[in-house]
């Protein structure tokens, strides 16, 4: 169960009863400057006021995520071992792919509208050698990167051709410690795994990306067209490299990133 605080504050201003809402703790502080007991009196800007009641509310709120996954495997561990209905989280397979993403989100968004949270989690692949196979990163942002067209040796992105936008902005993070620490990355969305040294060069000179998954861009898109918030969160299980599956650490990434789920399912059961 997700909990908020709420401050009640009923106070009088030359015997004028006013009151409002606090929703916290810190806000409470820097506004009443003397005490918070009733019949006290504080200044609000140059008045003096005086404090009829204060209440201090704890609401509780049931906080609904999606868990988006492209396959069953990147999150067996955390279905098998977490995810209870009253937790508030429920998990979509999608199938591997943006095309598949969206079919599958699309279809579930139609149905089901009322989450406040979309968060979209997998493996990924990562052009920066600093960041660790098997580490957990944050992806703020992520592009289409193959939509557009050709020009000879040049792409011409959506947006240059006037045809569409390709880019797309995650959610902040909640304030729970499962997001505090995270590196934050900005992510490409593909078809086609990159495993050419070329076009990796030539994707890296574009849009120089931390990481690239199949998925991201998609969730972002369908989360942004439905007017949700959308969080995604990637484990790093290869490099981004001339295609050599021998050196992926998929199973090293799957455990770290279901370790991550369930630090994040067990901030907003609290
Ligand atoms: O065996 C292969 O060559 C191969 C080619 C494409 C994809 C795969 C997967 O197993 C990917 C499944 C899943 O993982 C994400 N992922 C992981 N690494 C990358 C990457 O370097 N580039 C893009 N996506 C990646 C992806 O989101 C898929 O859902 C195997």
């Amino acid at each position: 169960m997700n909990t908020s605080r709420l401050f009640v504050l009923v106070y009088s201003v030359n015997n004028r009863a006013r009151s409002e809402q606090i929703p916290n703790k810190i806000r409470v502080k820097d506004k009443v400057s003397v005490s918070k007991g009733v019949g006290k009196k504080y200044y609000r800007g140059n008045t003096i006021a005086h404090i009829h009641f204060f209440a201090y509310i704890r609401m509780e709120k049931q906080m609904n995520v999606l868990v988006i996954a492209a396959t069953e495997e990147e999150i067996q561990p955390f279905i098998h071992s977490h995810v209870e209905p009253r937790s508030g989280i429920e998990v979509l397979v999608t199938g591997v792919g943006m095309v598949a993403t969206s079919f599958a989100l699309g279809q579930k968004l139609a149905a089901t509208p009322h989450y406040d949270l979309l968060l979209n989690v997998g493996i990924a692949g990562s052009f920066k050698r600093s960041i660790a196979l098997g580490e957990v990163v944050y992806v703020y942002q992520d592009t289409f990167a193959e939509l557009g067209a050709e020009d000879g040796e040049q792409f011409v992105d959506s947006v240059a051709l006037g045809l569409a936008k390709h880019t797309f902005q995650g959610a902040l993070a909640p304030d729970y410690p499962a997001f505090q620490g995270l590196r934050q990355c900005r992510g490409i969305t593909v078809n086609t795994v990159h495993g050419h040294e070329e076009t990796i060069d030539a994707i890296a000179q574009r849009l120089n990306p931390a990481v690239e998954s199949m998925e991201g861009a998609a969730v972002f898109y369908a989360a942004h067209q439905a007017g949700l918030p959308a969080i995604q969160i990637r484990a790093i299980s290869n490099y981004v490299e001339r295609r050599n599956k021998a050196s992926w650490q998929i199973p090293l990434a799957i455990e770290n990133l279901n370790r991550w789920l369930k630090v994040f399912a067990n901030s907003i059961d609290r």
